[in-house]
């Protein structure tokens, strides 16, 4: 069977008009669907104005066209809340080093006190590593972040909505006014930048899930984002100009007993000499919320009661998520896991307690 990405029109979705009733729940029906079959899908006619997105892609550009020095004066190895840039092959996913060099921006919050008192996770709070000779860059970036989360907070109260059987009040509670954002400005180099010349393997980031709650995705119009069908295969997702790409991480999996499905994607780097920049941004529950374990009764296995669906092949395998109930915990494990250096510098480990506190002075590498 062929899978197709769905299209959603977000201006459907009026959940405090009484008179668009109709289309409010035609909207929930499509998302329900589309989260159950394939786990993506587009939005349209999301409200967020071009000239906020186009600005934000201008920004991005000029960033990644400072020279790496500049560049590097925002290495993310400078920040205790895992913000800053990453220079190209530093991160891995799936074993290999990914094709693309990328920025991370959060919520702009002081820096707290390193106290006994605080979870260590707080230490995930905390300023942004801005560039000095880019002025209006932390302006745009902050506008579009808050923007483009603005849109994905809708979509989460429609999910809700749509899963039925969740309180929604007490969902959405879960995204306070402390709730996390994370944003990514990313460049993935054309195979052929003969400056770059990127890896063979032709992965800007290899096969994974995301683990948090929701994923609202701003792409070029290069393409090479692909998602994983039920049966293996990978669907490219084409560009469509005025839309976001939607998707859900792990622990919502888990929220919904896997109502909701967590795919698997990847992006492959473009194979002429033209380089592809996308911005994500990744959406989840404030820090201290107890994520439940499965919100929803779980769904019949579909290999069960579907004698035509095949078993589900993905190259990312089950049971990686991040266990713990508090949100926190698992945001930290992530960065830790995927950013040994940044937490050896910035954290230490106490053998005797298994504990991990913050170094009050980071660790000079030698
Ligand atoms: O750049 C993209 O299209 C997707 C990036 C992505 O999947 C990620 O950073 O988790
Ligand atoms: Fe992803």
């Amino acid at each position: 069977m062929t899978v197709t990405i769905p299209i959603l029109d977000l201006s459907k979705f009026q959940p405090d008009n009484p008179e668009a009733a109709a289309s409010t729940q035609k909207f929930l029906d499509e998302l329900y669907t589309a989260m159950h079959e394939v786990g993506f899908f587009y939005v349209r006619n999301h409200g967020v104005r071009s000239e906020i997105l186009q600005g934000g892609f201008e920004i991005s550009k000029a960033f990644f066209n400072l020279p790496l020095e500049e560049k590097l004066k925002i290495e993310k190895i400078h920040s205790p809340h895992f913000r800053g840039y990453t220079q190209l092959y530093q991160e891995i996913t799936d074993y290999k080093e990914d094709n693309r060099e990328q920025v991370d921006i959060g919520r702009e919050f002081p820096a707290e006190p390193i106290t006994d008192d605080r979870p260590l996770y707080s230490s995930m709070r905390g300023p942004n590593l801005w560039p000095e000779n880019l002025p209006e860059f932390k302006k745009h970036i902050l506008e579009l972040m808050q923007a483009m989360t603005d849109v994905g907070i809708t979509i989460l109260r429609a999910m809700a909505k749509s899963l039925r059987v969740v309180d929604e009040a007490a969902f959405m509670e879960m995204f306070n006014d402390d709730y996390c954002a994370r944003m990514k400005l990313t460049r993935y180099p054309g195979m052929k930048n003969a400056v770059d010349k990127p890896l063979d393997h032709g992965l800007g980031v290899g096969p994974h899930k995301d683990y948090g709650f929701l994923a609202l995705l701003l792409q070029d119009s290069i393409g090479g984002l692909q998602v994983q069908s039920h049966d293996g295969q990978w669907i490219d997702a084409t560009p469509i100009p005025g839309t976001f790409v939607v998707n859900i991480g792990e622990t919502l999996e888990r929220l919904t007993n896997k109502t909701f499905i967590a795919t698997t994607h990847r992006v492959l780097n473009n194979p002429d000499d033209r380089d592809r920049f996308s911005i994500p941004v990744f959406l989840a529950p404030s820090l201290d919320t107890h994520v439940p374990q499965a919100l929803t009764p779980a769904t019949p296995d579909k290999q069960e009661t579907d004698k035509n669906f095949k078993a589900v092949i993905s190259d990312v395998k089950e049971n990686q998520l991040l266990q713990d109930e508090i949100y926190g915990v698992n945001e930290l494990n992530g960065f830790f896991r995927s950013h040994p250096r940044i937490r050896d510098r910035w954290y230490q480990y106490d053998e005797k307690s298994k504990l991990w506190s913050r170094r009050e002075t980071p660790l000079v590498s030698t």
